[in-house]
């Protein structure tokens, strides 16, 4: 379980990005962050995955104090969390397998970091991660530099998920995609949460998906948290507040 309670995230400047957030992540569970352009959904999601300190509050992942906790800590739980840029940064020229491989030993100890040594399992987690995630076919055939958009995002949900992340934080991950292929991926990643656990939170623009996909939806303005809504559609004064 993901606690956070009265977060703040200010800027070096003083500016308060993020206001006093409650709110809880169920493990497997789906959360779609909406909000306007500038609401402060990427810096939420930026917090969350541990890429910029919070001012003050209390975030807890598992009953550990990631605030107070200090750095070891925050370092134990950071191996635990994937995020996903809205365009994933891959190995170009390496095919869909061996990007999913090089993340799974990004993971591993020094020895096998520095010879790149692949174990069978190893072999085997990442051809199961692209099944699930649909790219068993095209795994070894080309570079991923050849995919599209909606391949590309697949293959950097197979290297998250075969790094073994228990949360996976997604900074609109289906913008720029045909609205097909933005449904696959979305319904790719809410299999995720049901058949392995995975808890994910994604930021979208679209409220039509967040409504259809998630099973709870925090919407933004101006930094603070003025929804949470679980397990049913928004109402149109919701929708509102949100635009
Ligand atoms: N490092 C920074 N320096 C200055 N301002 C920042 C910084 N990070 C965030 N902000 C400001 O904080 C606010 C929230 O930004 P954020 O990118 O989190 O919003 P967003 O909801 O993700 O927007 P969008 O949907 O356009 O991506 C914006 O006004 C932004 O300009």
């Amino acid at each position: 379980m993901i606690t956070i309670s009265g977060l703040t995230r200010k800027l070096p400047q003083g500016k308060s990005v993020l206001q006093d957030i409650h709110g809880q992540l169920a493990p497997g569970t789906f959360t779609a962050v909406v909000g306007t352009s500038g609401s402060g959904k990427s810096t939420l999601l930026r917090c969350l995955a541990l890429k910029e300190p919070w001012a003050q509050g209390e975030y807890r992942f598992d009953g550990k104090d990631l605030i107070k906790g200090g750095p070891l800590v925050r370092l134990k739980v950071r191996r635990k969390i994937a995020y996903l840029e809205q365009k994933p940064i891959l190995h170009e020229k390496k095919t869909a397998l061996k990007n999913v491989l090089i993340g799974a030993i990004g993971q591993v100890s020094w020895l096998r970091r520095m010879t790149g040594m692949v174990r069978n399992d190893d072999y085997m987690d990442a051809m199961d991660t692209l099944e699930a995630v649909g790219l068993l076919d095209s795994a070894k055939k080309q570079p991923v530099e050849k995919m599209s958009g909606g391949e590309r995002q697949r293959v950097a949900v197979a290297r998250a998920i075969a790094h073994g992340a228990e949360l996976l934080v997604a900074d609109e991950p289906v913008s720029g995609l045909d609205p097909h292929s933005a449904e696959e991926i979305m319904a790719m990643l809410k299999k995720l949460c049901q058949e392995r656990g995975t808890t994910v939170v994604v930021a979208l623009h679209r409220l039509e998906l967040a409504e259809k996909f998630a099973d709870q939806i925090w919407g933004l303005d101006d930094g603070r948290l003025i929804l949470d809504v679980r397990g049913r559609r928004l109402t149109l004064a919701e929708k509102m507040r949100l635009s």
